[in-house]
């Protein structure tokens, strides 16, 4: 693929501050002239929100297994990157976009347990190498996120989703599989301090955002 535009991913736990800064990081480029197509995982098609509606249903009485569930992760996944992902970075756009396949490795691999390396296998057939060009990983402790998702849905009304209704130690996992990805990347993920006030997170934001458009240009 002839690729000329940047792959940005939000990254983090729930009630992080992802969505908040996703808008953010969209306005920052687009000031500089940059065309962004902002998009999110599971998402971002209709038949790939048809797929994230199964996996964050809370209502259904059927257990999903986990293996179905990484499947349906990845199946999304494949349709996003065929009608969005690629064309976009085709076309020079920049992608930016709420989550990614960290977010299957935090999630199923940490969350789940299952076993990395096949998280990996599903990865290489499905992206065929197309990774995120920088990755900001929202991170604060799971106590403190927990009182802002309660905050959200205190002001914005709704229900806990399937995964928002986890238990403890599996938002703990998912933090520490996360944090393991961002040692063993670290050119790649960004550690941001997602307890800090909204303007310091988004300075911090700004910096390695800085260092990519020099990067590009
Ligand atoms: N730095 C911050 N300081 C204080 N409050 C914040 C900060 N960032 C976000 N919030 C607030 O925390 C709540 C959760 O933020 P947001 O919805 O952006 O998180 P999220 O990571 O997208 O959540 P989820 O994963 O559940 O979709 C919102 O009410 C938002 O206004
Ligand atoms: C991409 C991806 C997502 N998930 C989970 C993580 C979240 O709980 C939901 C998405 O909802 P949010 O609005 O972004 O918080 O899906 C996952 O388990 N695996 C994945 O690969």
């Amino acid at each position: 693929m002839n690729r000329r535009g940047r792959f940005i991913t939000l990254e983090g736990g729930e009630g992080v501050g992802k969505s908040t800064n996703l808008d953010w990081v969209c306005s920052w480029l687009d000031e500089r002239g940059i065309e962004v197509v902002r998009t999110r995982e599971p998402g971002g098609t209709p038949r790939a929100e048809a797929i994230r509606e199964l996996l964050l249903d809370p209502s259904s009485q059927e257990p999903l297994d986990d293996d179905a569930e990484l499947l349906l992760v990845f199946a999304a996944r494949a349709q996003h990157l065929a009608q969005v992902i690629r064309p976009a970075l085709a076309r020079g756009a920049w992608v930016v976009c709420d989550r990614f396949t960290d977010a299957t490795f935090a999630y199923q691999g940490g969350g789940r347990g299952l076993d990395m390396q096949r998280i990996a296998t599903l990865e290489a057939l499905v992206q065929r190498g197309l990774t995120p060009d920088l990755t900001l990983l929202l991170d604060m402790s799971i106590e403190a996120a927990q009182e802002r998702v309660d905050q959200r849905l205190g002001q914005q009304g709704g229900q806990r989703d399937r995964f928002e209704r986890e238990r403890q130690a599996f938002f703990q996992a998912v933090r520490d599989a996360y944090l393991a990805r961002a040692a063993a990347e670290p050119a790649r993920i960004a550690v941001i301090d997602a307890s800090h006030s909204l303007p310091a997170v988004q300075a911090e934001l700004a910096e390695h955002l800085e260092r990519q458009v020099a990067l590009w240009r």
